[in-house]
């Protein structure tokens, strides 16, 4: 928790002027149970009615002053406390931008958005309080105990006796309360990731027919959720009464002696008042710190999540020394050279051994059976992964050497699960190449054979998009994914299965208009379908991880049984002829 208040430091000049106002409202809080004890036994007992209305005055202003100091500090602290937690959600997310897959796989997705929100509002509404508190639940409590003191001595001895009855129960009450905090916000994690799973899978939800499956799960998600709240709250809960009745005691046994005292002529009934409010004060400090430490536990588990994720170094990350300068010649080639990777608790490698060369002007194909490493091998390109053996060379030089920027700049990438975002057509194309212009939108929507489909949207190229791309069709969706890699003009294009969704007619135009319009650029096509690799200038065969041929269709019909199997399996064994 003490290392997020790094955080607080840029507003430490605000924080100062909140400190300095609730000292004065505590100072006003303090001053007001002495005034009242002179009204009584200077201004009633000997009914002197000027001193009443001058030290009645008096009491009003300092109440006033007081007020006017606390709302002020609101007003500040509350300020800061919303920078504060508007700061850290950004730490959040630019650190969570910043991770390789590993790290959203280890974190989990659902994690990480209770994490940037619920989490983030727990530590903030703790530094609000803090900010209030901090201040004046000593002073109060030190000022309450000095003027306690000096207004009757012998009396204080019962603040002696409370005060450490009141720090056992408060201690006890907690340490069964803060376990289960943390497992609290796990059961918003999985109460958010059962919600999240739904929303997305609406569709296969509602066809499988499983609502009632989901509704269910949702229940046992959110049950589980309310049954630690309740057995935190119900913890928590029995603190209010054993304080009260611990106060109400305390003030009993403040009344029995002070009314003995009073009898016995060693005290005033004003100073006995003054010295109930006093002690009131005084509880009223130790019961606001108590508060504080109500949410400290569910915040300190907030924050020990919060550090989790600011503290997760991204594997991947830039170095610090200069790139080096790859040939001039090799502008836009991608060469593997004995690549191997291996997901990280996975038995065998995804790609084993993996040497060729893509090179500009040229389409190289990469076909393969469904988990025989495609998508491996070309997230390997733009340093999704690090490799575990060999080297990934673009333009000739280590990508683990390139900054990462540098090197995402050279590739256009159409994913194999078409991504879109919230916005208009044209913006999600603008999102490949943010200062296009509408010229190169369109082109680059013709290129990808969108421009036909756009153009009859109610808006065009205006139309909104909504959520996830829901009112476009998949064929629709990859069209608009790769335009906007098409607009990027990079140096390297590579589509990852990304004809899949288009129907052959299309699949057919788009390469052609692709060969065309992007003569000078490399590209890498990850295809399942033989038609789509045909014509490419080279075509890698993954069997397992491994190549098990390279070249071109010809020549593989002739030397590479596995492409033969698969040509066989799509075309029937007449195209092997
Ligand atoms: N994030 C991951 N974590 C662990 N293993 C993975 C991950 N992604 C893929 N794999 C494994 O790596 C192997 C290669 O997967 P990859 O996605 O590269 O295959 P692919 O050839 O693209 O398949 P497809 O054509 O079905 O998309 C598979 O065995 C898969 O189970």
């Amino acid at each position: 928790m003490m290392r997020l208040l790094r955080f607080l430091k840029p507003h430490r000049w605000t924080i100062t002027l909140v400190c300095v106002l609730i000292f004065l409202q505590s100072l006003s809080t303090l001053y007001l149970p002495t005034l009242m004890s002179n009204i009584v036994d200077t201004g009633i007992v000997q009914g002197n009615i000027p001193y009443i209305l001058r030290v009645g005055g008096l009491m009003l202003l300092v109440s006033i002053a007081g007020v006017g100091c606390s709302v002020t500090a609101s007003y500040f602290s509350s300020g800061v406390s919303a920078k504060f937690g508007r700061v850290l959600r950004s730490q959040v997310f630019e650190r969570a931008e910043r991770f390789t897959l590993h790290e959203f796989d280890e974190l989990g997705t659902s994690s990480l958005i209770t994490r940037t929100t619920n989490d983030i509002t727990q530590v903030q509404q703790l530094v609000n309080m803090m900010l209030r508190l901090m201040v004046m639940a000593p002073l109060t409590a030190i000022g309450g105990i000095i003027m306690a003191v000096s207004t009757n001595a012998q009396l204080s001895l019962v603040i002696l006796v409370v005060m450490p009855i009141l720090a056992i129960a408060i201690f006890a009450i907690f340490r069964r309360s803060i376990p289960l905090f943390r497992v609290m916000q796990q059961k918003i994690d999985r109460l958010n990731q059962v919600l999240r799973e739904n929303l997305i899978g609406v569709r296969v939800v509602r066809s499988f027919d499983r609502v009632d499956y989901e509704i269910g799960r949702f229940d046992t998600a959110n049950f589980d959720l309310t049954n630690t709240a309740t057995k935190v709250n119900q913890r928590m809960a029995s603190l209010q009464p054993v304080m009260m009745i611990i106060i109400n005691l305390a003030t009993v046994a403040i009344l029995w002696f002070g009314s003995i005292r009073i009898n016995a002529g060693a005290m005033q009934v004003g100073n006995l008042m003054a010295f109930i409010q006093y002690v009131m004060q005084i509880l009223f400090a130790v019961m606001m710190v108590s508060m504080m430490s109500f949410m400290f536990p569910r915040a300190s588990a907030s924050a020990a999540r919060i550090n989790e994720v600011l503290d997760l170094t991204p594997a991947i990350h830039d170095r610090d020394a200069p790139t080096p300068v790859g040939p001039p010649t090799k502008r836009g080639w991608v060469e593997f050279e004995a690549v191997t990777f291996r997901y990280p608790g996975a038995e065998q490698p995804a790609v084993s051994d993996l040497s060729f060369a893509a090179r500009p002007g040229e389409v190289t194909a990469i076909i393969g059976g469904t988990g025989a490493g495609k998508s491996t091998l070309v997230s390997l390109i733009p340093r999704f992964y690090d490799v575990d053996g060999g080297r990934v060379l673009v333009d000739g030089v280590d990508v683990r050497e390139m900054p990462q920027h540098d090197l995402r700049a050279r590739i256009g990438l159409v994913p194999q699960q078409t991504v879109l975002f919230s916005g208009t057509v044209a913006d999600n194309i603008r999102y490949g190449k943010e200062d296009a212009t509408q010229a190169e939108i369109e082109k680059a929507a013709e290129i990808a054979q969108a421009a036909d489909f756009i153009k009859a949207l109610p808006n065009g190229y205006d139309t909104v998009i909504a959520q996830g791309g829901l009112n476009l069709s998949g064929g629709q969706k990859q069209r608009l994914s790769i335009a906007r890699a098409l607009v990027r003009r990079p140096e390297i294009f590579i589509f990852d299965d990304s004809f899949s969704a288009l129907d052959l007619k299309t699949d057919a135009r788009l390469r052609a208009a692709l060969q065309s319009e992007i003569k000078g650029a490399t590209t890498l096509i990850v295809a399942q379908r033989i038609s789509t690799v045909l014509d490419a200038d080279q075509i890698i065969v993954l069997d397992e991880g491994r190549i098990a041929g390279i070249g071109r269709h010809r020549e593989l019909l002739a030397t590479c049984e596995v492409y033969r199997e698969i040509v066989a399996s799509q075309l029937g064994e007449g195209a092997l002829a």
